[in-house]
């Protein structure tokens, strides 16, 4: 071959090689992150039971960031409420509707505070090595998606670490942090988002009919009061850093059953009202005398259903 075909079959070889690498492995470009905001809608509306106020933030929250080129700050969502009601859930559905990888991209990260950051006594350690994993991510790609889960046992100066990252900086130390989403999970507020559906329920109103400003003002201020929240603590709150607080209500005996229908389809398997009926029969309500919510809400339902079919 003379120099300018060996040169051209080169150039093509390499092109053709890059094209199928970044076919086959996940990169950040539109091929792999690309926010689908229908198909977000849709999976709130058919796969996520009971939570009409949390879906509605949620849509609104994401689809307003993804669609805006330039965000003044990175978005930060703060979900809120009972155990099993579908904080982690709700994670995983924006993770599918922005990565082809879903929960398994390389651009979705998870902490677990009794995981990750276990012992206090390695703080400035955990501080560091957050610090760097959450930069070295966000500079190989500006979309990515931080979840910190348990976000009620993470320690303070932990939060704090993170706290210029959520921030309205254009860049720190030459990185852009605007285009990223911090989730964040906990159990803080619960009690107060439990109170409200209770005083509707009591009340005969429809669940439906809570709307956010019932819930707003006791879950700030149980999230502000309560010491072990952790959140409290920092000031993520009254730095306005939290974009949006999401409240998720307690699930009733008819969310656990869709949930148990829900699975069996999930499963293959032809959904059978009966053994959903049976496996929603089979859990714990409370308060004692009313018995209106499920103490686990949807977590157990899984293992359940092995039992029952
Ligand atoms: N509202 C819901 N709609 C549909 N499925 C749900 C809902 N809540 C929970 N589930 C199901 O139950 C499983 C466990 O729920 P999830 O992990 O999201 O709860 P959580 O609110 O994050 O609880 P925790 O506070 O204990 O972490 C989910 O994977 C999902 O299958």
């Amino acid at each position: 071959f003379d120099p300018i075909t060996t040169t051209v079959v080169l150039g093509v070889g390499a092109t053709l090689g890059r094209t199928i690498w970044n076919y086959l492995h996940e990169s950040c470009d539109p091929k792999w992150v690309a926010f689908n905001g229908t198909a977000l809608n849709a999976d709130l509306d058919s796969k996520l039971f009971g939570q009409h106020i949390a879906s509605r933030i949620i849509l609104k929250a994401v689809s307003g960031f993804m669609s805006n080129d330039n965000p003044k700050k990175p978005l930060v969502l703060s979900l809120h409420g009972w155990t099993g009601t579908g904080k982690n859930f709700v994670s995983q559905l924006i993770a599918d509707s922005i990565y082809k990888e879903g929960m398994d991209s390389s651009f979705v990260h998870v902490f677990t505070s009794e995981l990750h950051f276990p012992h206090s006594s390695q703080l400035d350690t955990y501080k560091t090595q957050l610090q760097q994993w959450i930069k070295g991510n966000v500079t190989n790609c500006a979309h990515s998606m931080f979840i910190f889960d348990e976000m009620d046992k993470m320690h303070p100066g932990l939060i704090d670490s993170i706290k210029p990252y959520l921030d309205y900086y254009d860049k720190l130390d030459g990185v852009s942090y605007r285009k990223a989403i911090f989730i964040f999970l906990s159990n803080a507020g619960a009690e107060s988002i439990i109170q409200t559906a209770l005083d509707f329920w009591k009340t005969g109103q429809q669940r439906e009919e809570i709307e956010l400003k019932d819930l707003e003002t006791a879950l700030s201020l149980a999230v502000f009061n309560n010491k072990k929240s952790g959140l409290w603590h920092t000031s993520l709150i009254d730095k306005n850093l939290v974009d949006f607080f999401v409240p998720f209500l307690p699930l009733e005996y008819k969310h656990v059953v869709q949930c148990a229908m829900a699975e069996m389809k999930a499963r293959g398997v032809e959904p059978d009202q009966n053994v959903a009926d049976q496996v929603a029969r089979d859990l714990v309500y409370f308060p004692k005398a009313e018995r209106v919510f499920a103490v686990k809400g949807c977590k157990t339902i899984e293992s359940k259903l092995d039992y029952y079919t």
